[in-house]
């Protein structure tokens, strides 16, 4: 019930609704028990069993009419309670999904990288699917069946008592089994159901894979093995479906029969009644009736406990499986008392003091010192796995030193606000994420929510509060520049739509260098005080590497630029290049000092001079291949990178 205890804030929030619509119910209820009355009266009337005027028939037109009257009146009554139940109790559960969707997004958004790296990604969207589907499910149709079937029960047995005593007995008598089965059953079906769910999030997870890999499946021509993966997991799903419904039908065969036993036993103690006569008075034929309509009322509900039963278990099982996600803490967040909210701009000074990174038992920074004045156009290097890039993580906190302090203006990172570190830093990753939409909304995303006007948009839904504000279209006027900048400005006038022209799934596809002139421009739109490109060149020509380059030098004033890159024409007019082997700075200096140094960079320097040499006398050209091969025999693994790249 733990579970219920952190559900309990969504439904009080609308505890008007739920409490209205639950008495409406109750009264729905009640006043349906009535029709059983004038049903009871009329046929009593007709046997003269109740024959209240000994000089008239037990009945008569004008009391039959009377009846017909209240039996209607008493289903319009019912009727509209029922109408406001639903208003009620259904819009709630609907809020409450919208307020547990929100919640759980906007917790996802705080999460850090590493919780990404773990998580599937179609396990997430099942999790905001399904489970939210089964949650809302218990909460609306759930709530109001429980207190249809409570209110149902305690109204029927109350008129049920006033009938006879002896025959309410009978019909207490099967709820132990009832009961005692049903909650097998509702055990059984919470376990299955859970082993459904999670086989919906693996093969979600697995076709969400697919469909992002397409590319790579079909270059390798594995469809065959994919479709046979995916027919797999898929008639694992069918198992774990079937198994839940060899559980969950039962309930419904089972309480039928249970109604036709009590049916049975009614009539034959009730006739008995009828007969000879029973403790507390006569009982008479319209009473029998008034009875077996009383019990058959009972149907739907005892019917509803079965399945209600399942709806809860499956709602608190899906319930659990979002507390998952609720209770998945970020591993990365502000110091509360520490963190210093008065820090609203960074300057860009960069320092490492004693900087180590351990990944398991595995070193991957190893004691690094390095410091970096504001506005410094600084460029790293060295072979892969170095390190290169978990120390630009540092910066922006996706992930903290194992031991160590990073400072930015002489500040210990930890107590700069998040908010504050990551909107003045911007990273163009190695892989960049386009979303599916233009191409200046691509360009314009980041500066959205910090300095675009707010527009009212919202769209009213009856009794619901408009939704919020969405922001403008970012201004175009920056996100030309940023993209003149990153030499992407001539490739989006050749599109079809220019800047609206719509990127992904929808539209254009980009070219690799393209996808990183996109990145780069979304980075520099933002201003931010240190700008980090992480490999970020290697799939545009020389040319256009020159006219980023002229286009970071520009945006490079007053501002700190850390370019990773493998090429020396990329890196060699950066104030100052540091070489990173082995997670430790092992050279820095300017590109002539590295040069005369003789290090990793000399030779890194001076293989890519041969390649080009090699490439301008033609060599290459006539036999490439081969030298080609004899290159990469020679080359360092980081240089390796550079000439398949390039
Ligand atoms: N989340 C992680 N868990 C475990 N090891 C990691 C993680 N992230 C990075 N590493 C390891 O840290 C090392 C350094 O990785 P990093 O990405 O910084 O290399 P790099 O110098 O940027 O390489 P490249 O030039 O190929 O991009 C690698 O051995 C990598 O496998």
């Amino acid at each position: 019930m733990e579970s219920l205890r952190t559900l309990w804030p969504y439904l009080m929030f609308h505890r008007r609704q739920y409490v209205i619509g639950l008495l409406a119910i109750a009264i729905a209820n009640a006043v349906n028990l009535l029709p059983a009355y004038f049903i009871r009266w009329t046929i009593d009337g007709l046997t003269g069993q109740i024959d209240t005027d000994p000089t008239t028939p037990g009945l008569t037109l004008a009391r039959a009419g009377l009846y017909a009257v209240g039996i209607v009146v008493a289903a319009l009554i019912a009727g509209g309670f029922t109408l406001l139940m639903r208003r009620m109790i259904v819009v709630a559960s609907r809020q409450s999904e919208y307020e547990v969707r929100r919640d759980i997004f906007a917790h996802l958004q705080t999460l850090d990288k590493s919780y990404y790296d773990r998580a599937r990604t179609g396990d997430l969207m099942n999790r905001l699917t399904g489970d939210l589907g089964a949650v809302r499910e218990m909460l609306g149709f759930g709530a109001w069946q429980i207190v249809n079937i409570v209110s149902g029960f305690v109204t029927a047995f109350a008129v049920m008592f006033s009938l006879s005593w002896q025959l309410t007995l009978i019909v207490i008598a099967l709820i132990p089994i009832i009961v005692g089965i049903l909650s097998y059953l509702a055990r059984q079906i919470n376990v299955r159901h859970k082993a459904a769910q999670e086989q919906n999030s693996a093969i979600a997870a697995m076709a969400q894979e697919n469909f992002s890999g397409a590319r790579v499946v079909k270059g390798y021509a594995i469809e065959d093995r994919e479709i046979e993966t995916y027919r797999e997991m898929n008639l694992e799903l069918l198992r774990r479906n079937v198994a839940l419904t060899k559980v969950d039908g039962p309930l419904r065969s089972f309480t039928t029969l249970l109604i036709g036993v009590a049916f049975g036993l009614i009539l034959l103690v009730g006739g008995r009644l009828i007969l000879y006569g029973g403790a507390g008075g006569a009982f008479t034929v319209g009473m029998l009736v008034q009875f077996l309509i009383t019990v058959g009322r009972l149907t739907f509900p005892m019917m509803m406990i079965g399945w209600i039963t399942g709806v809860t278990q499956r709602g608190l099982a899906s319930w659990l499986r979002l507390r998952e996600l609720l209770d998945a803490g970020a591993q990365i967040h502000d110091t509360p008392g520490r963190t210093d909210p008065t820090i609203h701009t960074l300057r860009g000074e960069i320092a490492f003091e004693h900087v180590s990174v351990r990944y398991g038992g595995m070193s991957v920074l190893d004691d690094v010192n390095l410091h970096i004045p504001a506005g410094t156009f600084v460029g790293v290097t060295g072979p892969t796995g170095s390190g290169k890039t978990v120390l630009m993580q540092l910066l922006t906190r996706s992930l903290d030193p194992s031991s160590g302090t990073v400072r930015i203006d002489g500040n210990d990172i930890r107590y700069i606000p998040l908010s504050r570190l990551r909107e003045h830093i911007s990273v163009v990753p190695q892989e960049p994420f386009l979303f599916s939409d233009t191409i200046a909304n691509n360009i314009g995303f980041g500066i959205e929510s910090r300095d675009l006007p707010i527009v009212p948009t919202g769209v009213s839904v009856v009794g619901l509060p408009a939704t919020p504000n969405v922001p403008q279209q970012p201004d175009l006027a920056r996100v030309r520049n940023a993209a003149r900048l990153a030499g992407l400005d001539g490739d989006i006038e050749g599109f079809p739509d220019g800047y609206d022209t719509m990127l992904g799934e929808r539209g254009v596809t980009l070219s690799g260098g393209q996808r990183q002139r996109t990145a780069i421009a979304r980075a520099i739109v933002r201003e931010p005080a240190i700008l980090i490109l992480d490999d970020s060149l290697s799939a545009v020509d020389t040319e256009t590497e020159r006219r980023i380059l002229d286009g970071l030098r520009e945006v490079s004033q007053g501002r700190t630029v850390i370019l990773i890159a493998h090429r020396i024409s990329t890196l060699r007019h950066a104030d100052r290049i540091v070489v990173l082997e082995h997670g430790r700075v092992t050279e820095q200096g300017s590109h002539e000092e590295l040069v005369a140094l003789g290090g990793h960079y000399a030779e890194l320097e001076r293989l890519q001079r041969l390649a080009s040499d090699l490439d301008a006398d033609g060599e290459a050209v006539s036999d490439p291949e081969h030298a080609a091969d004899d290159l990469e025999d020679r080359l360092p693994r980081g240089a390796q990178d550079v000439k398949v790249k390039s």
